[in-house]
């Protein structure tokens, strides 16, 4: 079981490819799901001890895989039954239920057991739990064996809840309070439309509410696997063993926050994508000849909230700088602060490494000032806050022919206001701003995204919730610009700083402020 840290992230299409490529070399899809099952199985048993399991399987090879889970586990001794969802479809999959001697139960009916796994869905997901296909205008049910109204694996008061004629369900629910009582048995309630609370994703999470551990083989079912989707009002899972490769929903939000703690299995299917997790960064100490200018020199624009540009210099220092200049009026810091006046003199000094302007800066003519004399030069850039907002249109088009590195730190909002609001993916958005502004682009959030105009990512798993309060973007700008000034490149210096930043937060703990984040990532660039 590999941790997720800087390992490619594939999505649905790539992990098919990753397959192909495997089985041109040799592999069958058999042989794969063979060893996938033998690589869930140890895992398995490291994690669920002698308790009873109890394996839910879906029709695809996610489910193929559940079936061959099972007979490994029955045959180490353990108590394991299975309920399917519909007859298996794949040819892998057949045979993986052909391998399994025990009996099957209807889904619908099952029983919890204190293990409970999860192989309903994983990368051929396509709509959300109890929605109805449609393929080909068609949308009848009956096009689905094994999942229409009144087949063995769907009970019929489960059938009632699904089939209203002309009447779909986008699955797209959210509620996730308790579950409903089943419905009385004889059809009674056949007349239901599909509304709040659908049968598959209400007797998944009553499945997982009576378990001990939940398990989620390559996804959770109902999660999309590329863009963080969650279709389904579907339950959080203890572990989720992601196959082959890491995918996108398993960092992206708000999926991420289903899959519980997430571990690679090494399924014989090489893996590699200029998308990536997050990597501890390697920062070596200073060489022994090191100076301050040698470490980096950074420049920090102050504005009309002087607070929000001390935080981000308080931050530049601790991680690492070897010299922190603050431009503007406000004398105020660590006496390692160098206090100037802003002028075009000052913001053009040649030793500058890296500039950042954004934090605290105001969105008046003056600011507007600042940031033309700041994109004037010709020093490296970190964006960030205010200074991002001002840089909408013309200002934006112009810095794609800078040279030096720029690297925005849009959040969400500032992210929509420059580049457009988007049903896209992070993965997607991220990259198309970074390849139409020639900027190094950190959208921030739960689950931070970073791209490169090159296309290559980097994304955060989720760091403390805590870092929701004021000043921590400051912070974090500080401490990539720190990076960038080190002489990092722009999408290293990002992910060493995002790095940094989740890891002072984590050293933190709860209810701190940004001063303690700032002060922290001392200690977190010591560790390193
Ligand atoms: N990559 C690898 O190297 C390896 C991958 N492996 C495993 O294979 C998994 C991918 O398998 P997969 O492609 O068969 O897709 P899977 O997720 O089982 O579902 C597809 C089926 O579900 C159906 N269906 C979809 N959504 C639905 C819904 N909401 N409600 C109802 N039905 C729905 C869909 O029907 P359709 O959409 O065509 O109507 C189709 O029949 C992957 O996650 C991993 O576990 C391993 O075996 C070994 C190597
Ligand atoms: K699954």
């Amino acid at each position: 079981m590999m941790p997720l840290a800087g390992q490619p992230l594939l999505t649905a299409a790539g992990i098919r490819a990753a397959e192909d490529a495997a089985i041109a070399a040799g592999a069958t899809v058999g042989s794969v799901m063979a060893r996938a099952g033998q690589e869930i199985a140890a895992a398995v048993r490291r994690l669920a001890g002698a308790n009873a399991i109890l394996i839910v399987c879906g029709p695809g090879n996610n489910g193929g895989d559940g079936y061959v889970v099972a007979r490994l586990l029955r045959e180490a001794g353990l108590d394991v039954r299975i309920a399917a969802l519909a007859e298996p479809k794949t040819d892998a999959a057949k045979a993986a239920r052909a391998g399994w001697a025990g009996p099957i139960e209807p889904f619908v009916d099952a029983k919890p057991a204190p293990i409970l796994i999860d192989a309903l869905f994983g990368t051929g997901l396509t709509r959300g739990l109890d929605a109805i296909p449609a393929e080909n205008g068609d949308t009848s049910p009956a096009r689905h064996p094994g999942l229409e109204p009144g087949s063995r694996f769907l009970t019929e008061e489960a059938a009632g809840h699904r089939v209203k004629p002309g009447v779909t369900n986008n699955g797209a629910e959210s509620s996730s309070g308790p579950v409903a009582p089943s419905p009385a048995k004889g059809g009674a309630q056949s007349d239901r439309t599909i509304d709040s609370a659908t049968p598959i994703a209400t007797k998944l999470r009553a499945l997982a509410d009576a378990a001990q551990l939940t398990i989620a083989i390559d996804l959770p079912s109902g999660v999309t696997t590329d863009d963080g989707r969650v279709l389904s009002a579907i339950p959080s899972y203890d572990v989720t063993l992601a196959l082959a490769a890491a995918k996108p929903s398993h960092l992206l939000q708000p999926a991420a926050r289903h899959c519980g703690a997430v571990r690679i299995l090494d399924i014989g299917v090489p893996a590699a994508s200029s998308v990536q997790v997050l990597a501890r960064p390697t920062l070596p100490p200073p060489g022994p000849d090191a100076h301050k200018y040698s470490r980096g020199m950074v420049a920090i624009v102050a504005g009309s909230m002087p607070g929000a540009a001390r935080l981000a210099s308080s931050a530049a220092m601790r991680a690492g700088a070897g010299y922190v200049l603050l431009l503007g009026d406000d004398p105020a810091g660590p006496d390692a602060l160098v206090h100037k006046p802003f002028s075009t003199e000052a913001i053009a000094e040649t030793r500058i490494n890296t500039l950042l302007i954004g934090p605290g800066l105001g969105r008046d003519a003056a600011a507007e000032a600042r940031l033309d004399a700041a994109l004037a030069t010709a020093h490296p850039l970190v964006i960030d806050g205010d200074a991002l907002h001002l840089l909408r249109g013309a200002r934006l088009t112009q810095l794609a022919h800078r040279d030096a590195p720029i690297i925005f730190t849009p959040h969400g909002g500032e992210f929509d206001a420059l580049f457009g609001a988007s049903a896209a993916g992070k993965i997607e958005r991220a990259r198309a701003a970074a390849a139409q502004s020639g900027a190094t682009i950190v959208f921030k959030g739960a689950d931070t995204v970073i791209a490169e105009p090159d296309g290559a990512v980097r994304v955060a798993p989720a760091a403390s919730p805590w870092l929701s309060t004021a000043g921590t973007g400051d912070v974090l700008a500080g401490a990539i610009a720190a990076m960038l000034a080190a002489g990092l490149a722009p999408l290293e210096a990002a992910a060493a700083g995002v790095w940094l930043h989740g890891e002072a937060a984590r050293r933190c703990g709860a209810a701190f402020i940004a001063d303690d984040l700032a002060q922290a990532l001392s200690a977190a660039r010591a560790a390193l």
